[in-house]
């Protein structure tokens, strides 16, 4: 698993550009299962900051987020985020996966901010191409992809959700979701913002991303950010019935769709990428920037005193 991971950190850092495999469709993974053989009920793998467990019955697999405090992407997870999600789009037994947290109230917090504070250039174009390239995959997975958004979900975390194929959020109005970054004095990259403008349309972005607004559960569900609101009891029962109901289709037919309705923006970032880097660097880079973000940083630590 170690060396794993170092690999796929230098391929991301040191290529450039991860070769981004199986993204075309795949021609109904599931049916190349042999017949007849009888099925492990259940797989798992798990690093330190990502727990999959792998159903090879119904070939769903459910990814947890465990990485205390509160599930901030730093470089080691989306490191580990990348290599998981790689290992599941190459296995064929597996056609869906369920993105959740194991860490109570926090989907996830988002980028973690002490990755863009105070570090060097090539530090910055390390972590932002890990970003790309979480984001990357993710979109353009040939999974089902259901996020169960049991927690807050700021930035970074709402991305993640975003990028899904749907949406299920706890009920619960403490929970909030959402691009905040203009609160934090940064601006959402394109990608976000396209990934954002094709779950909800171009009004409820715009105004949404330049408030930086962060909707309570409720609010989120109105303005069509997440799908659905379920009690949290009822999160893992509701997964696996939306999960059963997207997986009842062929898979090709899902694939070829899901692909062309994301490709115009995956395409942009692919052709773009160099360029985005330099762009977030050189922006992270900027004084009045880093200030913002120190003074962020101490708002949360004064909120707890
Ligand atoms: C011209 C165009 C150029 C384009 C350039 C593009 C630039 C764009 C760059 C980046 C995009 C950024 C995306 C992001 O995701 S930024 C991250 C945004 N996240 C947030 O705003 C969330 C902040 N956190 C919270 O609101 C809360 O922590 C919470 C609701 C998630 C959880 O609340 P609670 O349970 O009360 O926990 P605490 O607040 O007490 O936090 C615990 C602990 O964790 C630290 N922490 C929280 N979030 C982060 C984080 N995102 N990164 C790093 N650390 C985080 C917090 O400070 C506490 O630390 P402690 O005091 O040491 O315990």
């Amino acid at each position: 698993m170690a060396a794993a991971a170092a690999t796929l950190a230098r391929r991301i850092t040191r290529s450039g550009v991860l070769p981004l495999c199986r993204r075309l469709p795949v021609w109904g993974r599931a049916a190349r299962r042999p017949p007849g053989l009888p099925l492990a009920p259940c797989r798992a793998f798990s690093n330190k900051k990502i727990q999959v467990d792998m159903n090879e019955s119904s070939g769903v697999a459910t990814m947890k987020f465990k990485s205390p405090p509160v599930n901030s992407l730093n470089l080691d997870f989306l490191t580990e985020f990348c290599i998981s999600l790689e290992k599941l789009e190459n296995d064929r037994a597996c056609r869906g996966i369920i993105i959740t947290s194991a860490i109570p109230k926090i989907f996830s917090s988002g980028l973690d901010i002490t990755e863009m504070c105070g570090k060097s250039t090539e530090h910055y174009t390390e972590f932002w191409r890990a970003v790309q390239e979480m984001w990357l995959r993710l979109y353009s997975s040939n999974m089902v992809t259901l996020a169960v958004v049991n927690g807050s979900s700021p930035a970074g975390g709402c991305l993640i959700a975003l990028s899904c194929d749907y949406r299920i959020m706890a009920d619960n109005p403490k929970y909030t979701i959402g691009l905040n970054e203009a609160q934090l004095g940064i601006v959402a990259p394109f990608w976000f913002k396209d990934t954002f403008v094709n779950v909800v349309g171009q009004r409820v972005a715009e105004r949404s991303l330049q408030l930086g607004s962060l909707y309570p559960a409720p609010e989120a569900l109105k303005f069509g950010i997440v799908d659905e609101l379920v009690p949290e009891e009822k999160l893992q029962e509701k997964a696996t019935a939306v999960m059963a109901q997207w997986l009842a289709l062929p898979d090709h037919a899902r694939q070829i769709t899901k692909s062309m309705m994301r490709k115009a923006v995956l395409d942009l970032l692919v052709a773009h990428r160099e360029e985005d880097i330099k762009n977030f660097t050189s922006f992270v880079s900027k004084e009045s920037i880093q200030k913002s973000l120190r003074m962020y940083m101490e708002m949360l630590k004064k909120k707890k005193s």
